[in-house]
């Protein structure tokens, strides 16, 4: 992997999604103290197809080119592994054109009802700069919707080990075990760890 110039003070995380953005700010609030601050912004970046890493990656090329700053992005897939990971990246299509009953449909003919959430956060400190990727995934299972409808798809996961659906259990929860904790928190690794203090190590 190319090395990166130290940690800017400020990053940028680019999205459209101000649920995301909820969640990203809980998750690095819940940690340590950073040696850089997060700034939203607000960009309504291209639906691209491909594979979920390099969707990632050229989803932070288009974000990083835009701000010409230091960019986070994260796209989210949900996979049911009855149909090889599908939709995956394209689950914003069908969770839009087929409702929760209908992503529940999808997998009635089925026995095998598991899935996995996955975020993959692509970084890059600047327009020039190649991103690096980090990915978190949940394995769990789609469920008929229980819980407040708030947040994408959140009614019909149920997440293994776990009773309650994505939607119906507390925030602080799935915050800490959620696709999105565990590929943002190798991030935040990442950044802290080249942060200018470590990089003057
Ligand atoms: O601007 P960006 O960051 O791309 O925001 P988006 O809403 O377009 O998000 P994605 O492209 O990653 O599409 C993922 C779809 O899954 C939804 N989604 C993402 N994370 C979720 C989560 O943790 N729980 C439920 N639904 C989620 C999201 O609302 C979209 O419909
Ligand atoms: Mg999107």
């Amino acid at each position: 992997m190319a090395s990166h110039p130290p940690t800017p003070s400020t990053i940028y995380f680019a999205t459209g999604n101000k649920k995301k953005l909820e969640e990203v700010v809980a998750i690095l609030a819940a940690g340590h103290e950073l040696p850089f601050k997060v700034e939203p912004a607000k960009l309504d970046l291209p639906e691209l197809q491909g594979e979920p890493e390099e969707i990632s990656i050229e989803k932070c090329r288009i974000a990083a080119k835009q701000l010409g700053a230091a960019v986070m992005v994260e796209d989210t897939s949900l996979c049911f592994n009855a149909y090889k990971g599908l939709p995956g990246p394209y689950i914003k299509w069908f969770l839009e054109k087929l409702g929760h009953d209908g992503l529940n449909r999808m997998l009635a003919g089925f026995d095998d009802k598991s899935a996995y959430a996955q975020c993959i956060f692509a970084y890059s400190p600047g327009p020039d700069a190649e991103p690096i990727t980090f990915v978190g995934r949940t394995e769990g299972a789609i469920v008929p919707a229980r819980g407040p409808a708030d947040f994408g798809w959140d009614p019909v996961f149920q997440p293994d080990g776990f009773r309650e659906t994505y939607a119906e259990m507390d925030k602080g929860v799935k915050n800490t075990i959620s696709h999105r904790y565990r590929a943002l928190d190798k991030l935040r690794a990442h950044l802290v760890g080249n942060s200018g203090a470590a990089a003057e190590q």
